[in-house]
């Protein structure tokens, strides 16, 4: 994650009248990539209200893009996830997205980091948006804590220290189940670890793609069945 912020909307003529352009995704507009998401219900509204205003709050919490949170709820809910692992839990705000699907599949978060005041901020976040059932925060160095998971993790979702990705990665894909995904955060900027990379990429048994690269990028790497 990183500093994030609004994206400029810029306007190109088209058919005689002007419509917000995506510059990244030809014939695309951003009116529906920017649409609010819809709560479907209070329990729904409860967290999108908060993300709304962690969204308009963001100091030095380097959350996700809203773009990328909502990934992050897609994913996990098309999945069914039930046990995600996320690396980087800062103030919550990508937790929470994850919990709009966890709250549907049945599914729970376990959050690390190592930071005690970002732990406790998202605390507090966790608990105004009525979730505080649906997440196990870890304070520590993950590094040392993600040693103690046992059970198989549908989504692992990584997001601290970034050249800290590969050893996550190797301590930790003997867990992702067949099937399950990792999603690993900033593969466009900061520049990521070549080494980190190249781990998901050469790897037969994944199947890795990169979304988002116009901002800060999004890996998604499916553990083939
Ligand atoms: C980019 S922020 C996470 C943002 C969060 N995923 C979000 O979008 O809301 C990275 C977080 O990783 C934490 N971190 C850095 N190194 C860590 C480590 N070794 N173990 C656990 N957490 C770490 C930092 O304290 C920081 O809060």
């Amino acid at each position: 994650a990183g500093p994030g912020g609004p994206q400029e909307a810029s306007t190109t003529p088209s058919k005689g009248r002007s419509i917000p352009a995506n510059s990244s995704v030809p014939g695309a507009t951003d009116r529906a990539r920017e649409r609010d998401p819809l709560a479907k219900d209070d329990r729904e509204a409860k967290i999108l209200a908060v993300l709304d205003d962690l969204d308009q709050h963001r100091r030095g919490t380097m959350n996700v893009p809203r773009e990328d949170g909502r990934m992050l709820r897609v994913l996990a809910e098309s999945i069914g996830a039930k046990n995600v692992v996320e690396i980087g839990t800062s103030n919550g705000l990508s937790g929470l997205w994850l919990c709009l699907a966890l709250g549907k599949t049945g599914g729970h978060l376990t959050t690390f980091d190592i930071d005690p005041g970002r732990f406790e901020l998202a605390k507090a976040n966790f608990h105004r948006a009525g979730v505080d059932a649906l997440v196990t925060q870890v304070l520590g160095d993950a590094h040392e804590e993600v040693l103690k998971m046992k059970d198989p993790i549908d989504l692992l979702f990584i997001d601290a220290d970034k050249a800290g990705y590969l050893d996550y990665l190797n301590k930790l894909l003997p867990l992702v189940r067949p099937g399950g995904l990792i999603v690993s955060h900033n593969m466009a900027s900061p520049p990521p670890d070549p080494e980190f990379v190249k781990a998901l990429t050469t790897n037969p048994a994944l199947e890795s793609l990169f979304i988002n690269m116009h901002d800060q990028g999004l890996g998604v790497s499916l553990k083939k069945r």
